[in-house]
This record gives C-alpha cells, sequence and structure tokens, in this order.
C-alpha cells in the first residue's frame, strides 16, 4: 500500500456492515491498481462490457450513488446530475482531460470533480512524436505497401517524406505534454521550438530556447505542429480551412489533445488539395471516426485510435490516481488532482 492510499482509504473493515459503505458506479473496467483500492473500500458495481454504457444506462446505474469513475467518453453533464440524485459527492476522471464533464455545474452542485494529470506526459508525448514520425515519413503507405503485396522493388522516387532534423516544430498550447514534446524534438532532432499559449512558459524558453508567437505565425513557420492544447471554447475547431492553408505545403499537422479542435472537413481538404503535407491524429471527432469518414482513406493521413496513455506505466498511475481522487471525495477530503470551471 502507497503512502497515497493510506491517505485516502477509508476505514471500513470486513466486519463493518456493507450497507454502510459509500456507493460507487465505475463505468468501465480499468487496471487493478486502482480498482482493488476502490472495491476494498466501497459497494462497488463495474460496467462489465466494452463499449460504454449509454447515457441512460449510466444515468440509470449511477443513480443513488455516492462516487462516479468516469471516462473520457462518458458524458457527465446537468442531465446527469439531475438523473443521478443529490447524494454524489465526487466525479473521478480516469483522464488528464475532462471536457467530458461540466465542472462548472457539477461545482454548482457541490459535487468535486477530478482528473489524473502528469502519470501521462511521457507517453502522451511518445505517441505525437511516433505520429510525426509515422506522417511525416509516409509509413502507412509504406505498410499498406508491404501487407498489399505491392512491394517490387527498392523505390528512389516514393516514398518520400519530411525531416525532422533542424526543422521548427510549433507546439499549441505548451502545458505538460506540450513542453514533454517538444524537449523530445530539441534535444532528439535538434528542432527550433515556437509556441502559442495562453501565458509566457519561461521554463521552455530557457530549457529549449523556445519562443512565444502568434497562432498565426506559428502556422506559417512550422514544418510540424502538434497540438496540445486542453478543448475548452477557445480551442474548439481552431484549426479550420483558414489556419491548414496559413500552413507551409510540407507541413505535419499532429494532433494528440482532443478531435474537437479540429474543422476535419477542412483537414480532409488540406490533404487531400496538398495544401499540407500529412496529418498524424491520435484523436477524432467523434471517436470512432464513421465507417465512411473519407479521413480513413487518405495515404497521408495515419490515425490511431485515441492510445496517447497507453502504457502500462501510465494507466496503472492514472488508475491509482483515479481512486485516490473518488475515495478522497467520498470522504470529503482535498483530491490529488481537483479541477476547477
Ligand atoms: N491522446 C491522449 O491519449 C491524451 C490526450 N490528452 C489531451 O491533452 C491535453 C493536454 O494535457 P496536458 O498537457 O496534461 O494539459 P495542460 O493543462 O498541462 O496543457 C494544456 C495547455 O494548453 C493551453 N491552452 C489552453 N487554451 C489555449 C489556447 N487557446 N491557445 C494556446 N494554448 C492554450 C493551456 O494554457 C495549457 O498550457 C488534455 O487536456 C487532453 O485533452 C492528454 C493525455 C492523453
Ligand atoms: O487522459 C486523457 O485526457 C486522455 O485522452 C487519455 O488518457
Amino acid at each position: 500500500m502507497t503512502a497515497s492510499s493510506r491517505q485516502f482509504a477509508p476505514h471500513f473493515t470486513d466486519q463493518e456492515d456493507m450497507h454502510n459503505r459509500p456507493k460507487v458506479f465505475v463505468t468501465r473496467n480499468i487496471p487493478s491498481a486502482g480498482l482493488a483500492k476502490i472495491q476494498a473500500a466501497t459497494t462497488c458495481e463495474v460496467w462489465p462490457e466494452r463499449m460504454p454504457p449509454s447515457p441512460d444506462v449510466l444515468a440509470e446505474k449511477a443513480s443513488g450513488c455516492d462516487g462516479v469513475l468516469t471516462l473520457l467518453s462518458d458524458r457527465i453533464d446537468a442531465d446527469f446530475f439531475d438523473a443521478v440524485g443529490s447524494q454524489l459527492k465526487v466525479v473521478s476522471n480516469f483522464a488528464v482531460g475532462y471536457n467530458n464533464i461540466d465542472v462548472a455545474e457539477a461545482t454548482k452542485r457541490g459535487i468535486v470533480v477530478g482528473n489524473t494529470p502528469d502519470v501521462l506526459t511521457d507517453a502522451t508525448a511518445d505517441i505525437a512524436v511516433a505520429l510525426m514520425l509515422a506522417a511525416g515519413r509516409c509509413l502507412r503507405e509504406g505498410l499498406e505497401n508491404v501487407v498489399r503485396k505491392e512491394w517490387q522493388t527498392w523505390e528512389p522516387m516514393e516514398f518520400i517524406g519530411q525531416d525532422l532534423s533542424g526543422k521548427t516544430l510549433g507546439i499549441v498550447g505548451m502545458g505538460r505534454i506540450g513542453h514533454a514534446t517538444a524537449k523530445r524534438c530539441h534535444f532528439g532532432w535538434g528542432m527550433n521550438v515556437i509556441y502559442t499559449s495562453r501565458s509566457d512558459k519561461p521554463e521552455s524558453d530557457s530549457e529549449l530556447g523556445a519562443s512565444r508567437v502568434t497562432f498565426e505565425q506559428l502556422l506559417a513557420d512550422s514544418d510540424f505542429i502538434s497540438v496540445h492544447t486542453d478543448l475548452n471554447p477557445e480551442t474548439s475547431k481552431m484549426f479550420d480551412s483558414a489556419a491548414f492553408s496559413g500552413m507551409k505545403s510540407n507541413a505535419v499537422f499532429v494532433n494528440t489533445a482532443r478531435g474537437g479542435v479540429v474543422d476535419q472537413d477542412a483537414l480532409q481538404k488540406a490533404l487531400t488539395n496538398g495544401e499540407i503535407f500529412a496529418a498524424g491524429l491520435d484523436v477524432t471527432e467523434p471517436e470512432p471516426l464513421p465507417d465512411d469518414s473519407p479521413l480513413r482513406d487518405l495515404p497521408n493521413c495515419f490515425i490511431l485510435p485515441h492510445i496517447g496513455s497507453g502504457t502500462v506505466k501510465s494507466r496503472d498511475a492514472m488508475a491509482e490516481i483515479a481512486a485516490d481522487n473518488l475515495l478522497a471525495g467520498l470522504e470529503g477530503k482535498p483530491l490529488r488532482h481537483q479541477v476547477t470551471a
């Protein structure tokens, strides 16, 4: 048992009446590093299926609960709060992003909301770099060529991509994951880093020689653009047709943040018309993309099924923090990571 779990585990014993335990609903199976803690301290129902519960089923299952542990695919809003009843104390999101939760509405009702920052920063930055390489170096076309048995010979004029070395990387949203991505690219490939942010980032400036620029300048100067903002009203669809037409024709666009920051029709046009070179996406809107989404078929669009935080270490640590947040909220104690509106 870690120090943090000791701190947050409510003091229930086996002898204690199960009915006195707080009631919680966990909307999907999560690593036992967190789930075991929750099961030891609460009366807990875990949604057993691979697909998320529908909003109606989610509300029904959470009804009468003191706490819920949610995923980024669960919408937690006023309708949900109305449906589940006034005893709900805490919503613990198994993610750092919490755009699926109406935090203002939760706060108004005295419900605390937790998230899982930091422990997935490196894993997600690694996927951002993987996407830069995959999209920039035509890995989809190369792989499909091999899988379809079209590989005939060494091709001097095919599968020609973009170098990272010495190029300019534009980070949109220089937060935890933005900085970690920039660090990899600056020290790994000697990339020049520019960024947009809501405030100056002196640590990124001094550690990486980075400079804060306007959004328009970032679009115009970057060879690689990597998005790391949270999804909020300001960032929603910030990558529209004007943004893509402001980019270099060799630009590689990478998004590991949220699909909602991109106008996907505009992205599809930019990729088809050669306005930009390629895109690498770990996130889309919706997830999954519809089967007939044209983005699925574009050879210069490399799409992953939202796996940024998908390492054993990150997911275990996320589960532990999410469990600690949930148990702390049930006891009315401060959460390890609480978010505010
Ligand atoms: N693909 C994946 O599996 C994962 C995706 N994410 C996404 O990445 C996001 C970022 O995570 P962190 O770096 O931990 O969060 P963070 O809060 O450290 O960084 C977000 C940054 O974006 C900035 N920002 C917000 N609005 C902006 C705007 N209009 N223009 C420029 N910058 C703006 C914020 O000031 C902040 O510095 C999460 O909110 C989540 O949506 C996070 C983890 C895994
Ligand atoms: O944590 C997040 O916000 C994710 O997108 C998945 O880890």
